[in-house]
């Protein structure tokens, strides 16, 4: 492969993406510092909150022309609407913050007015405001490391516009057996229990769903597959906050939610929109994981805070919910879930695999005492 380009290569290229008012990316000094490693490339664009969503095609075009310059093996390109620097000082030491111990208002994490899922004791959403943020490798390296705490584990991949959980476990021509009736039995990878939708149907299928068929195919590959003697069941749930993400939060008996976001700002008034959600069905939530925390530079193992890491940690404290940990932004993480073997499996006394079972243990401790942040309670004039 040819030689990685230049800082100044990939400034040249930026500048040949226009705005929609006219003007190039770089001449509108919306690029962050660019970061080149390893033949993958880096950085951010600046942009005002209210315009984030219409300029998601001019970061795709970003993207998309960076990925394409010789020498480019993959490019990784946010919004952000904070200014940040490049390359970070020293980082803190152990930050991260224990679940909060039970307190005595706190109201139990199941929820007895919907009717349970037999076999299954927890089930906990991993869930985020908007897509690409890096949910579903969260979900599945959350799940391995519940199991790895202990625990039998079990994942259904609930976004079924793009179910990730065939290619996450190197099970993409496996399809489930059927038994007496309707059921479906889990399919068993890595000490998991599995269930998506990606099993049933082509990849090549188009998910065309509409809300009401969303949530009922959901709660049938919930209620019709014959979990066994569950301690928690992670639901990878579909990106975003708008009514089958509720209706689902709504109808699914949710021991507990995890929220998973960037660093960035914009990814965070997302995921706050999530957190919403939740407390407006009484879910509690468990608490925020930042993926894509930092980078780390393969070769001088230097580390960079390129999308303005820590945003979810103080996003954290500022709502009152845990902090569950964060993970950093590593090709790692994302070759060995291309590849089907997730971090966990595939380097488990590693560090990446380590931050995981953390947050695992998190997740565990919060069950078990039925901690979250409690939705404050409603108050009606009348
Ligand atoms: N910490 C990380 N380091 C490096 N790459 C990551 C990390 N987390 C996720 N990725 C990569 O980012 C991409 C998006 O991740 P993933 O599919 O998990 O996101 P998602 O939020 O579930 O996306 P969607 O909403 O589109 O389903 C994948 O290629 C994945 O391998």
């Amino acid at each position: 492969m040819a030689q990685a380009p230049s800082q100044d290569i990939v400034t040249e290229t930026l500048r040949k993406i226009m705005l929609p008012d006219g003007r190039d990316l770089v001449g509108a000094g919306m690029v962050s510092d660019i970061f080149i490693a390893d033949g993958k490339v880096f950085f951010s664009l600046t942009c005002d909150a209210a315009d984030a969503e219409r300029l998601e095609p001019v970061r795709e075009a970003a993207q998309a022309a960076v990925t394409a310059l010789p020498g480019v093996k993959a490019a990784m390109v946010a919004l952000t609407a904070e200014k940040k620097g490049g390359q970070s000082g020293p980082e803190p030491q152990a930050r991260n913050v224990p679940p909060p111990p039970p307190s005595a208002g706190r109201r139990p994490v199941t929820d007895r007015a919907k009717p349970g899922v037999p076999g299954v004791k927890h089930i906990i959403a991993v869930a985020s405001g908007k897509g690409g943020v890096g949910k579903s490798t969260t979900a599945i390296n959350l799940a391995l490391g519940l199991a790895a705490c202990g625990l039998k584990t079990g994942i259904l991949d609930a976004d079924i516009y793009g179910p990730s959980l065939p290619r996450l476990l190197g099970l993409k021509d496996t399809k489930p057996q059927q038994l007496e009736g309707r059921i479906l039995k889990p399919i068993e990878q890595f000490g998991l229990q599995s269930m998506s939708i990606g099993f049933l149907v082509e990849e090549e299928t188009p998910m065309i769903w509409r809300g009401p068929m969303v949530v009922s195919a959901i709660t049938q590959m919930l209620r019709e597959v014959a979990w066994s003697d569950l301690d928690v069941l992670v639901v990878d749930m579909p990106p975003g906050t708008g009514d089958a993400q509720l209706t689902m939060a709504q109808n699914v008996p949710l021991s507990g939610a995890v929220i998973v976001s960037t660093p960035q700002d914009l990814a965070l008034i997302d995921a706050r929109k999530g957190l919403k959600m939740f407390e407006k069905v009484n879910v509690p939530v468990l608490g925020i994981i930042e993926n894509m925390s930092y980078f780390v530079a393969p070769d001088t193992g230097a580390r960079y805070d390129i999308f303005g890491h820590g945003g979810a940690r103080a996003e954290a404290q500022r709502l009152g919910v845990p902090f569950l940990g964060e993970v950093p932004l590593v090709m790692a993480i994302r070759e060995t879930s291309d590849a089907g073997r997730p971090i966990t499996v595939a380097e488990p006394d590693g560090p990446h695999a380590a931050a995981y079972t953390a947050i695992a243990e998190r997740v565990s401790a919060a069950l078990s005492t039925g901690a979250g942040a409690k939705p404050a309670p409603a108050i009606v004039f009348e």
